[in-house]
């Protein structure tokens, strides 16, 4: 990658920084960082702490997704995913993690959780107005498409 973000940061933990797993992965591996294992029992959902505190760049956000091998294995998902990191935050970053499998998950100390990918985004000044403009789809959605 030629072009790189300098984003802030502060590790309460006693981890490495978050990295890209490979030369073009878009999200960072976040890790657990925890006194003890944490047991979700099924359908359970926990606030798991990474240590990271970050100061953001104005107009970006990071936002905190699943990790397919933990989905796929093991059923563990994000209630809120994806999270919103706000540029403003200055707090630790937290996964809302939970357990969709009918059998119990242990997160270790360490384990890569999920991942944060950071991205730009816009702010919207309203435009109130009367009508908005004509398109194919129109009010159509829900499936709508491929029908006669
Ligand atoms: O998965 C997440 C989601 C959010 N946050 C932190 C950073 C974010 O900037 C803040 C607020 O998140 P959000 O706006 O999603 O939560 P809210 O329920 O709207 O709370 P608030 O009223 O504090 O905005 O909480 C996390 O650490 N992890
Ligand atoms: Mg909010």
């Amino acid at each position: 990658m030629n072009t790189t973000l300098p984003v802030k940061v502060i590790n309460l933990g006693k981890h490495p920084l978050p990295a890209y797993a490979t030369e073009h992965s878009a999200g960072l591996d976040l890790r657990a960082n925890l006194e003890a294992p944490v047991t979700l029992k099924p359908l359970e959902r926990a606030l798991i702490p990474t240590g990271l505190c970050i100061e953001l760049p104005e107009g970006h956000e990071a936002q905190i997704r699943p990790r397919s091998g933990l989905a796929f294995k093991h059923g563990i998902s994000i209630v809120n995913t994806p999270g919103t990191i706000d540029a403003d935050y200055r707090g630790e970053i937290k996964v809302l993690l939970v357990n969709l499998s009918n059998t119990d998950f242990v997160i270790a100390d360490g384990e890569r959780i999920a991942q944060m990918v950071v991205a730009k985004y816009e702010r919207v000044a309203w435009q109130a107005v009367e009508e908005l403009s004509e398109t194919e789809r129109g009010v159509g959605g829900y499936g709508s498409t491929g029908k006669h």
